[in-house]
């Protein structure tokens, strides 16, 4: 079975409902917005020097900690993983749209 970003977002959903004291992500969120943000942040730069290191073994591990990250700050923010890709579908229906208006110009 494959492990979706969906099921890491209800995951985490759950996990800021939960007073597990032993929860990482728990933590964050009573952390708030700025310490998570924080966090994001400096995934991404990591996630960035292993990029320009050529390290993909890293870069694989530190995309797992921008993605979870990500995910921890929309939730405290309250934005839908949904309407992130609801808006990346809007983005892909545009630029298609906008190929076929371009190809049809040129015939
Ligand atoms: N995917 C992740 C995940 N990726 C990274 N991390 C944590 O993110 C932290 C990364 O920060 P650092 O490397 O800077 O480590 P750190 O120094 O301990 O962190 P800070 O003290 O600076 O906050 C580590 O503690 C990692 O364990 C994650 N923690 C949780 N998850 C997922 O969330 C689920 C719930 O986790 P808990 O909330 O801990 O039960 C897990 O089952 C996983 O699926």
């Amino acid at each position: 079975m494959t492990f979706t970003l969906d099921d890491l977002a209800a995951l985490i959903k759950s996990r800021r409902a939960d007073d597990a004291s032993t929860s990482y992500t728990k933590s964050l969120f009573d952390a708030g917005v700025p310490r998570i943000s924080k966090k994001f942040g400096e995934e991404a730069f990591e996630a960035v020097i292993a990029a320009m290191e050529g390290d993909n073994k890293s870069l694989t591990s530190e995309a797992a900690d921008v993605l979870y990250h990500l995910l921890v700050l929309l939730e405290a923010r309250d934005v839908a993983l949904s309407e992130v890709l609801a808006e990346l579908g809007r983005r892909t229906a545009q630029s298609g749209l906008a190929e076929k208006a371009s190809r049809g110009a040129a015939q």
